[in-house]
């Protein structure tokens, strides 16, 4: 079979970054257009070079760096924004000439016969300063079809290299984007991109249709961030083509996809839904028993895709949905072994707690075991007492009496608030030393100043996780009674 392979130009840095209150750092976008390009990504937007002195020593930073990919900077069609790319050294630019009448006339305020001409003036001088263009309509799903292609002709015909079609405020439809990009096709010749946006939900289905109507490139961004509700999801559209559109290809390394997605959402703090497809916490996880029991059986009953193929791992959750199947399987990966009787056991009590509304974590799970299989463990670790000092004028500060096997210790430590300064007085002590915290969460029960509060966290120690969780009245208690049972877990098994 002839793959078609397709361009993957990456937006993450330029329009990904313009979602609102997202702001990244030059190591920031150095780190993420480095993972970028590993991957396999063809065409990295590095930022807007117009923008400010800091995004102008990030793109600089990035074109210098002899990566494979093809580094470009957005740029309106205006020789201010066009020297600053250039002061930028990147290869190209994505020029971009908005082309429907509602932008011409009320936006820039011009006729349409002078947006030709900025354009092609554009286009004249970034070409002579050898700069790649890809020439980008901006609002071309609502523009003229007629005019829109005499623009883009008229800017191939000034030496512009490719050329996109954006659906700036994400109205197209499949349909409408396949009949858009199959009518563009019969007449432009040289590379066309479609840059979709996703205020009705359909960019990513738009995008393939984009490609079936004669696209050999898209635009996408990271966990589809972007304006509004967002661009392209760039690990859904790789992952699509690679697995439904059977005749088209990437050059992307999928097994990566999950590791730049983290790296993106730790690094813009827009944290992804669980649902969300390939890289959300659940698009892995099962916890109702039919599907378990499948998946054990056979993967592919209730996975589309192994979740191997986009570098992440399968994961059984427990609660009100489960069957003894599922439950096993989670029993033996945390190293208990059962009869039948004892694991219907765990299940009622499981269901049970799971009745009153209560999420069930992997806590829970440790301690109804415990309890049916009468494991009574001994903590090696116990709070003694703990003492916060904390106000508006001083450092928090804590001390702890704590007894580690027979010894007792006494520690003190600060912090920036006082939970951070009661766990940095527990972590001192030299049996915490290798443990990290990776997880902290934390929910009021009830309405009130008057709550209890649930803290859920998750301790590392080497190769080593586990979930531990802490409920008191005191947000200080809760945490450290978490943090301390965390760490008893962890010495025991
Ligand atoms: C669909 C998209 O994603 S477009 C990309 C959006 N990205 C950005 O806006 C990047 C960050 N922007 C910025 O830092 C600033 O907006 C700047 C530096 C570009 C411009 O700042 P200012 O000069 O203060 O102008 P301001 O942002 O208020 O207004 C935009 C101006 O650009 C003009 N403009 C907007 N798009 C284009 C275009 N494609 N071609 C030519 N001019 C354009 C507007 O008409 C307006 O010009 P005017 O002052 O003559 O009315
Ligand atoms: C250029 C661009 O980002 C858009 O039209 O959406």
């Amino acid at each position: 079979m002839i793959f078609l392979n397709i361009k993957v130009f990456d937006t993450t840095l330029r329009d990904g970054e313009q979602t609102p209150g997202v702001s990244l750092t030059q190591q920031e976008k150095l780190r993420i257009a480095t993972k970028l390009d590993e991957i396999g990504i063809d065409y990295i937007e590095a930022g807007s070079a117009i923008t400010s002195k800091g995004e102008r020593k990030s793109i600089k930073g990035i074109a210098q760096q002899g990566f494979n990919a093809e580094i470009l900077s957005f740029s309106r069609p205006l020789s201010v924004d066009i020297d600053y790319c250039l002061e930028c050294d990147v290869d190209g630019v994505n020029l971009v000439v908005p082309t429907s009448d509602l932008h011409i006339s009320d936006k820039l305020k011009i006729t349409r016969d002078e947006l030709i001409q900025l354009s092609n003036n554009a286009v004249d001088y970034c070409k002579d300063h050898g700069l790649i263009v890809e020439l980008s309509a901006e609002d071309a799903s609502r523009s003229d079809t007629d005019f829109l292609k005499s623009v883009y002709l008229s800017a191939i015909n000034h030496g512009a290299d490719r050329i996109c079609v954006c659906d700036t405020v994400g109205i197209l439809t499949p349909d409408s984007s396949f009949e858009l990009f199959d009518k563009l096709n019969e007449d432009i010749n040289v590379p066309i991109a479609a840059h979709c946006h996703n205020d009705f939900g359909l960019a990513v289905a738009n995008t393939l249709s984009a490609l079936k109507g004669g696209a050999t490139e898209f635009h996408s961004t990271i966990n589809g961030i972007g304006e509004r509700a967002g661009n392209t999801s760039f690990e859904e559209c790789v992952v699509s083509i690679d697995r439904l559109l059977t005749n088209f290809s990437t050059n992307v390394n999928i097994h990566e996809i999950y590791d730049i997605s983290k790296l993106v959402a730790r690094s813009t703090g827009v944290y992804i839904q669980p649902n969300k497809a390939i890289v959300g916490e659940n698009a892995f996880a099962h916890e109702s028993g039919i599907h378990s029991d499948g998946i054990i059986k056979n993967s592919a009953t209730y996975e589309p895709m192994t979740p191997e193929l986009v570098g992440r791992k399968r994961k059984f959750v427990i609660g009100k949905h489960m069957g003894t199947h599922g439950l096993e399987n989670r029993l033996k990966e945390i190293g208990l072994s059962v009869n039948k009787t004892q694991l219907q056991q765990i299940c009622n009590d499981i269901k049970e707690l799971a009745d009153k509304g209560k999420t069930v974590t992997d806590v829970d799970l440790h301690v109804i075991a415990d309890n049916v299989l009468e494991i009574n463990h001994e903590d090696r670790i116990k709070l003694d007492e703990l003492t916060i000092v904390s106000g508006n004028k001083i450092m928090p500060t804590a001390s702890v009496k704590i007894t580690f096997d027979d010894e007792e210790i006494l520690n003190a430590g600060v912090g920036l608030g006082p939970v951070d300064a009661a766990i940095n007085a527990v972590k001192t002590v030299d049996a915490f030393s290798d443990v990290e915290l990776i997880e902290y969460h934390v929910d009021a029960i009830t309405g009130g100043t008057d709550a209890f509060i649930d803290v859920i966290i998750k301790l590392q120690k080497g190769d080593k996780v586990v979930s531990a969780r802490g409920t008191e009245p005191d947000i200080i208690n809760a945490s450290v009674k978490a943090y301390i049972s965390g760490v008893n877990r962890l010495l025991r098994d």
